[in-house]
């Protein structure tokens, strides 16, 4: 389904198991800060509103988008991180480097995850324009850092019934 037909921040709070203790990373892209940011307003807010404590929410930034995967490894690979969250923004523009960092991040990010069985999440903005990428921050479709602390959480639920 397209953004466009859901809102990023609706979630049903009764899926979501204690998550009192678990220590969720959380790393943001330098890159179109005033987007990535946001959505780690997002994240961070609906952590918090879902259980989790502030003293287990860990920031970290990196460069661009193309980083977040080594962050992610370096973070994914000390235990007491029981989830990591990755949010970026990667806005199209002239060239092809758009489609080269989408590509790498989304394929490094999985490979994270699934080296160190542990949910790493893809919260990536890749759109076509700024107005796009404010819309989802935040804006009109919500704010897919709402979306990715939701995910984490999920997948954390999951994990602790299989
Ligand atoms: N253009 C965007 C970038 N570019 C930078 C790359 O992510 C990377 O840091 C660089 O290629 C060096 O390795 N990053 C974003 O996150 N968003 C963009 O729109
Ligand atoms: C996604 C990018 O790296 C992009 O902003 C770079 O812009 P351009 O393709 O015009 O060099």
């Amino acid at each position: 389904m397209a953004t466009k037909l859901k809102n990023l921040s609706d979630h049903s709070a009764k899926n979501i198991s204690n998550i009192g203790k678990k220590k969720f990373a959380v790393i943001v892209s330098e890159w179109n800060e005033e987007v990535t940011e946001s959505l780690f307003s997002g994240a961070y807010q609906t952590l918090i509103d879902q259980g989790a404590q502030k003293e287990n929410i860990i920031k970290h930034y990196v460069p661009g988008s193309f980083e977040l995967s080594m962050a992610a490894q370096w973070l994914a690979a000390k235990k007491e991180i029981d989830a990591v969250i990755c949010l970026g923004c990667v806005i199209q523009g002239e060239t092809k480097h758009f489609d080269f960092i989408c590509d790498a991040v989304a394929h490094g990010i999985t490979n994270v995850s699934l080296k160190y069985n542990k949910p790493v999440i893809f919260g990536v903005l890749t759109p076509n324009t700024q107005q796009q990428a404010l819309d989802r921050a935040g804006g009109k479709h919500g704010n897919k850092g709402d979306e990715a602390a939701i995910t984490a959480i999920k997948m954390l639920g999951l994990a602790e019934q299989l």
